[in-house]
């Protein structure tokens, strides 16, 4: 079978696609129906000219997903979003131009980082991505030369040491952690996880996911003006800015697993999760791999978390949501979660009252898992390459 056949038999419900149109304007509905006539129906016409208006069918859906808060987008036109991708993708595929396949991989993923699954196709674009992948020729090994590790700073924050404890049982973890919001470093509670012995060879996650597209964060930490966020594949992540550290970038806070189901299989969710304050839910997992030298300023995040360290070594300092106003958030509505004050390097004539505030630090190393309770302040830097897995909850 061909590529284009194989991505066609991905399909569970071919009217879902359909359906998907209804939420385009007319004209558009009608670019979208040749679009789809021609890749299900096959007729004589040029791909070039197909792809022009597929684009500018996702540069309308790309405005409306930029419309207002992202939460507030909704879900149809995501999905929307999804199936014009996948069909843009079985466009560039028939097209068989040169980087047809690399290109059609863009473009699935795409459609996960911004659309939404569908749902009777849930698993469309994660199949489709899996079938490019596996059908691109893989790269050559590269060698890892600078293990630099950079100096702890820690020393220079006066402050109480989180406790560490041996994978402690659910009970012990509720009562002494959870419950009262109380940080813990828990040690030896992964040693299961295959990606402890997979991971930290970068050819397995460049064999593995080496053209797949990924947000990265560059510049030093977000609040920082000079910072941006650029799209481009984990291998030119690694080469560029994990590889060399130089130009610091950092794939932060990004939900890998759901894009690349087959790294979910090397992780597994804490027990601990098991845990709620309320109605229990699944936890947000999100990936952070970087370079030594990433830092994620002074914040807090409205949900529990066990910050997993799977290789790497990284410090971090914590705050109790009742010094908030010890450590200066930001005004305004966007970064209301971060705090000005550097507790590092706290400018005490800027900042008087951070006097009165009461650190917490920690060393988080290869193995280890941090529970940052849920509004607790956490400013964290990597000493070393790193990759850190997150599990939000409550
Ligand atoms: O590891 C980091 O750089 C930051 C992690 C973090 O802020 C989080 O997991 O909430
Ligand atoms: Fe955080």
């Amino acid at each position: 079978m061909d590529l284009k056949s194989k991505l066609i038999a991905l399909i569970q419900n071919g009217s879902e696609i359909e359906k998907c149109m209804n939420d385009l304007n007319l004209h558009l509905r009608e670019t979208f129906q040749e679009c789809h006539d021609y890749c299900f129906k096959s007729g004589q016409v040029y791909e070039d000219v197909l792809l022009l208006k597929i684009d500018s069918i996702l540069d309308y859906l790309h405005d409306e997903l930029n419309t207002g808060h992202w939460s507030e987008v909704p879900v149809t036109t995501r999905q929307t979003f999804t199936c014009v991708s996948f069909i843009k993708a079985l466009v560039i595929v028939s097209s068989g131009a040169d980087e047809s396949v690399r290109n059609a991989l863009k473009c699935v993923d795409l459609g996960l980082l911004l659309g939404a699954p569908l749902s009777e196709n849930c698993g469309l674009m994660t199949q489709a991505a899996a079938l490019f992948s596996e059908s691109m020729s893989k790269p050559s090994s590269v060698r890892v030369l600078s293990k630099r590790k950079l100096p702890s700073n820690l020393g220079r924050v006066h402050g109480k040491e989180v406790p560490v404890l041996h994978c402690p049982s659910i009970e012990h973890f509720n009562e002494n952690h959870f419950k009262p919001c109380y940080p813990a470093v828990l040690k030896d509670c992964i040693s299961h996880w295959p990606a402890v012995t997979k991971w930290p060879d970068v050819n397995y996650l460049l064999e593995l996911a080496g053209s797949r597209t990924v947000p990265i964060e560059i510049g030093s930490h977000y609040a920082d003006e000079n910072w941006t966020q650029k799209l481009m594949s984990l291998r030119e992540f690694i080469y560029d800015h994990y590889l060399d550290s130089s130009s610091l970038g950092y794939l932060a806070q990004h939900n890998l697993f759901d894009q690349i189901p087959e790294l979910r299989e090397d992780i597994r969710v804490p027990d601990y999760c098991a845990l709620a304050r309320e109605e229990g839910v699944d936890p947000d997992v999100n990936a952070w791999l970087g370079p030594e030298g990433t830092v994620s300023p002074l914040h807090f995040d409205p949900k529990d978390n066990l910050l997993t360290q799977v290789y790497g070594t990284k410090e971090v300092v914590l705050f109790a949501p009742c010094d908030s106003e010890r450590l200066y958030p930001h005004e305004g509505s966007l970064l209301f979660n971060t705090a000005q004050v550097d507790p590092y390097a706290p400018d005490l004539d800027k900042f008087p009252k951070y006097r009165g505030a009461g650190a917490y630090k920690c060393m988080l190393e290869a193995g280890d898992m941090l529970y940052i309770p849920l509004r607790w302040w956490h400013h964290v830097s990597a000493l070393e390459k790193s990759f850190s897995v997150s599990f939000w909850w409550s």
